[in-house]
Order: structure tokens, then sequence, then C-alpha cells
């Protein structure tokens, strides 16, 4: 090959939903870019990930709305749910039968240049690919995003076990599957299995469901799933996994053993910063992400004057495991290529939706995060059942608006928005906490009436 083929402004490897971005962008923009992906353009979150799980999720909400019929609206004949329909749309809308050919020629045609195989960072400007040794004059960036993390439990390894990519895959229904983890996947697959018939045990090792949020929406969302007939353990150590006979069995710390016919591991994800060479830039051979600084750019590379740059973007950079971030860093990575100016990276007003129902939506700090770092923080919170849209909405009405603030500088660092559209309700929070909005202007705004964001109006009310 001839230097000229090896030889690119920039090499963007792996092309999740922020790399593909990056790269597009600056394919359109004149840069000559190399993508470099060995799997398929557009990562987990087109075909293994948010696109095929919210589709399920939406089949499974439908079934339980139709099933509250006989509380609001009458009678519907039985309810019968079909997984074909769900499987089928999974791979004829959102994967094309996992094929990438789409969004493959979507790059090529923004005049990028990709080549299937494993990327790996030799040195600041330079990526070999499966042998093949490529340059970047202006700079590499890294959007390796993360696999299921498969956790140390004696007997995981040897026993068959689904992560994220079988289950999406699935064409049939187990009649019942266990779930190792109670976080955001497993949560909302959790729900999506049980309205489809299977019979779903739960096992979170912390305290709480969807751990990282505020208490009160985990204890909730727990009560929620039981009452739909999921089995639900959190404190629950899992110490061992067997095979047993067709299915599974996970005995937990106690004595307690679950079976099911299959088993779920959603216990968060793995990230390897080395296995893509960062730690020929600097970045520690064991660390567990790629530190980056408020431009994305990997600290601990040179960063001489004229030297390529290395930025990371996404999962990696342990700044939040979602799309939207991969896709607001790879903003601020296209922006500080191009050399334009803009406000540095900032994830004070970080929102995240879990899309169980009811949706725990949320922005900024919880309670616990804002008393680490402010001394003076109120809390208000309103049950959703006491506001007018939560009364009249009735059947499926769980929910709750939690407001937390800086009493000092008199603005919210925080919100947990659930109940039905909790992550619609949300965006006006975070509207809030980003733009540092005074609680005082808050409180005097016109909240229509009835609607479920009214209830912020109360929430601050109550702040106290
Ligand atoms: C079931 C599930 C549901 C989710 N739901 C949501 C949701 O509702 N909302 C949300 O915001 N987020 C959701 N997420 C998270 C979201 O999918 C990720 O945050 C998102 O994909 C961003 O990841 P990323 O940009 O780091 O790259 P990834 O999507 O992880 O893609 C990385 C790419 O890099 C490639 N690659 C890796 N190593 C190499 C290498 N050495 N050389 C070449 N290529 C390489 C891979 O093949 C892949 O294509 C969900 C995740 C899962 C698993
Ligand atoms: N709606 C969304 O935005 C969405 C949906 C799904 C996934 N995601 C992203 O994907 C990432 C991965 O999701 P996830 O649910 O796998 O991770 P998670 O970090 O949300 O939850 C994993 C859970 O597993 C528990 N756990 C860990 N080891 C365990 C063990 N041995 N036994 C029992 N429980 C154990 C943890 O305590 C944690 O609560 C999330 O961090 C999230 O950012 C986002």
């Amino acid at each position: 090959m001839t230097d000229d083929a090896t030889t690119f402004d920039l090499i963007v490897i792996g092309l999740g939903p922020g790399g593909e971005h990056v790269a597009g962008t600056l394919a359109e923009k004149g840069l000559r870019v190399l993508g470099v992906d060995h799997g398929l353009v557009g990562g987990e979150c087109p075909y293994w990930g948010c696109v095929p799980s919210k589709m399920m999720v939406r089949a499974a909400d439908a079934l339980a709305e139709a099933r509250r019929v006989g509380d609001l609206a009458g009678r519907v004949g039985e309810v019968v749910p079909d997984w074909s329909v769900v499987a089928r749309r999974i791979r004829e809308e959102a994967t094309d039968d996992w094929n990438d050919k789409a969004a493959v020629e979507r790059f090529t045609g923004k005049g990028g240049t990709f080549v299937r195989g494993t990327g790996r960072l030799t040195a600041p400007g330079t990526v070999d690919v499966d042998g093949t040794r490529y340059a970047a004059r202006q700079g590499v960036v890294v959007n390796t995003g993360t696999r299921a993390a498969i956790p140390p439990v004696p007997g995981l390894d040897e026993t068959p076990h689904w992560t994220n990519h079988e289950i999406i895959e699935a064409r049939e229904l187990p009649a019942s599957l266990v779930v190792l983890g109670g976080g955001a996947i497993g949560c909302e697959l959790g729900q999506v299995m049980a309205r489809f018939g299977v019979e779903v045990t739960i096992i979170e090792a912390a305290p709480r469901l969807v751990a990282l949020e505020e208490p009160e929406a985990g204890d909730l969302l727990k009560q929620v799933l039981e009452a739909e007939g999921v089995t639900v353990h959190v404190g629950a150590a899992a110490e061992r996994v067997a095979a047993d006979g067709d299915g599974v069995a996970v005995h937990l710390a106690g004595g307690t053993v679950v079976r099911g016919e299959r088993l779920l591991v959603a216990t968060g994800r793995h990230a390897d910063p080395a296995a893509v060479g960062l730690d020929t830039v600097g970045v520690p051979k064991d660390a567990r992400t790629a530190p980056v600084d408020d431009r994305c750019r990997v600290t601990g590379n040179a960063d001489d004057e004229g030297a390529a740059r290395v930025w990371a973007v996404g999962d990696i950079t342990g700044k939040g495991a979602f799309t939207h971030v991969s896709m607001y860093q790879a903003g601020v990575v296209i922006r500080d290529v191009l050399g334009e100016d803009g406000p540095p990276a900032d994830y004070e007003a970080l929102p995240r939706v879990t899309f169980t129902d009811p949706e725990v939506g949320a922005v900024g700090l919880t309670e616990a995060q804002a008393r680490e770092r402010y001394s003076s923080v109120q809390v208000g919170l309103t049950p959703l059942a006491e506001t007018t849209r939560g009364w009249i909405h009735a059947k499926g009405n769980e929910g709750f608006i939690k407001v937390v603030s800086d009493a000092d500088r008199g603005v919210l660092v925080g919100a947990t928005t659930m109940g039905p559209a909790g992550g619609e309700v949300m965006g006006a929070l975070a509207v809030a906490v980003h733009a540092h909005v005074p609680i005082e202007r808050l409180r005097s705004m016109i909240y229509a009436y009835p609607t479920f964001h009214r209830g912020i109006e109360d929430a601050l009310g109550r702040l106290a």
C-alpha cells in the first residue's frame, strides 16, 4: 500500500454512535478520515442496545396498557403476547438483520474510508489494523465502547448465559429467566419479559434496584415489578452458578437457590483501554476507563505542539454509558479537531432515563451525592398519585417527582421524575439544572393543568 493509502488526517477506532458521528462529520468537512470497526458501524446502540431494547419496551408497554383497559375503559378480548412480532420488528426495522451496509455507505458517501478490522494505537499518531499500519496527521479518536461485564461468580463462565446480545436476538422466549443485575438492563428487560409471560427473577447485589438512582426510585420499582409477578432479590450476592438440567441454578448467600430456563447477565459493562493501545499513550495498563479532559483529549498522552492527539468518546471514558454522552462528546471532539471555540465538556446536568414502566428519569445529582458536595441541601418530593394528573391516570400512576437543591445558591442540582412519561417530564428539570435557573424563577412559572410536569411546581413548594 502506498503512503497515500495509509495516511489520513484522522483515524477513528470504533464506530459506536460517537465515533460514527465524529468520522462522518469530519469526512463531510473535507478531512481524510479512516473509520475502523471490527463489528457493526453504529455500535451497540442500534444493534444490541437502546433501539431494539426500546422496541421491546414499547411492545411490552402496549400489552400492559391493554391489560389496564378493564380498570379504565371496559373490556378487550384476551391479550395474547406474541414475541415473533417483536423479533421481526427488531430484524426488519431496527437492525436490518444485523447488517450495517447502510451505515457503511452513509459514511463512505460522506467521503470517509472504512476498514473492517481491529484497530490498535501503537503510538499517538499510528494505528495498526490487523497488521496494516496507518498514520494519522491530526490525531486518533477512540470509541471502542464496552461489552457486557461477566462478574467472577464461581461457575458462571462455564454455565451458558445470555448477555444483551442474545436476548436482543432471541426469536423465542424461555419459560423462565433469571436476571443477574437489577440495573438499567435488568429492570427494563426483566419487565419486558414478564409482560410477555416469562417467569422472571431479578437478583441484585446492591440493597435496591437501579442503585445509582434515588433510593425511592429503586424501592418503588421493586414494588411495581413484584406486583407484575417478578420475583426480586435485592442485597443478594450470587455465590455460585451451575447448570441445572436444561436450565440454570443461581445459589445466593443464605442458601436460596433461584432456578430458570435461561440466565441473563446484566451486571454492568467492561471497557478495555489497553486492548486498543491506550497504554502506549500514557494510560495505565490496568485502567478501567480512558481518562479524558474537558475536550475529551486522553490525558497522559504527549500533548506537544504539532503532535497527533488522541481523543476518546463514549462508554470508554466512564462519564456515563449512554448514547447521548457519546454523541455529546463527539460534538466536543469535532470542535476541537476543527479548532473551533465552544464550551468544554460538562456533565453537571447529565440526564438519564431507565425505560421501565413507570420510567425513571433523572438529571444531575441524587440527594446523597448532593449532600456530599454541598452543606445546604434541600429536598422536595411529590408522589405522582397526589397530583391531579396522577390521580386521573389511576392504574399505572406509580411515581414521584423529587427535586434536590443547593439552598445557598438557590438552584437545583438534581431531580428524579419517576412515572408515566417520566423521561419526558425530566426534560424541564434538565434545563433548570443545566442553566442554573433560580428556584424563585421556577416557582413563578405557569405549569399547564393537568400535566404530569405540573408536579414539579408542587415538589418545588415542598423544598425543605
Ligand atoms: C441493552 C442496552 C440498552 C441500552 N439502552 C440505552 C438507552 O436507552 N439510552 C442510552 O442512552 N443508552 C443505552 N445503552 C447504552 C448505549 O448503547 C451505549 O452507551 C452506546 O452504544 C454508546 O457506546 P459507545 O459510543 O461507547 O460505543 P459502542 O456502542 O459500544 O460501540 C463501540 C464500537 O467499537 C467497535 N470496536 C471495539 N473495539 C474495537 C477495536 N479495537 N477496533 C475496531 N473496532 C472496535 C465495536 O465493534 C463497536 O462497533 C444501552 C445499552 C445496552 C447494552
Ligand atoms: N435506558 C438507558 O439509558 C439504558 C438502558 C440499558 C443500559 N444502559 C446503559 O448500559 C449500562 C449497562 O447496563 P447494566 O444494567 O448492565 O448495568 P448497571 O450498572 O446499570 O447495573 C448493573 C447492576 O448489576 C449489579 N451487580 C453487579 N454484579 C452483580 C452480581 N454479581 N450479582 C448481582 N448483581 C450484580 C450492580 O449492583 C448493578 O446494580 C448502564 O450503565 C447504562 O448506562 C442504559
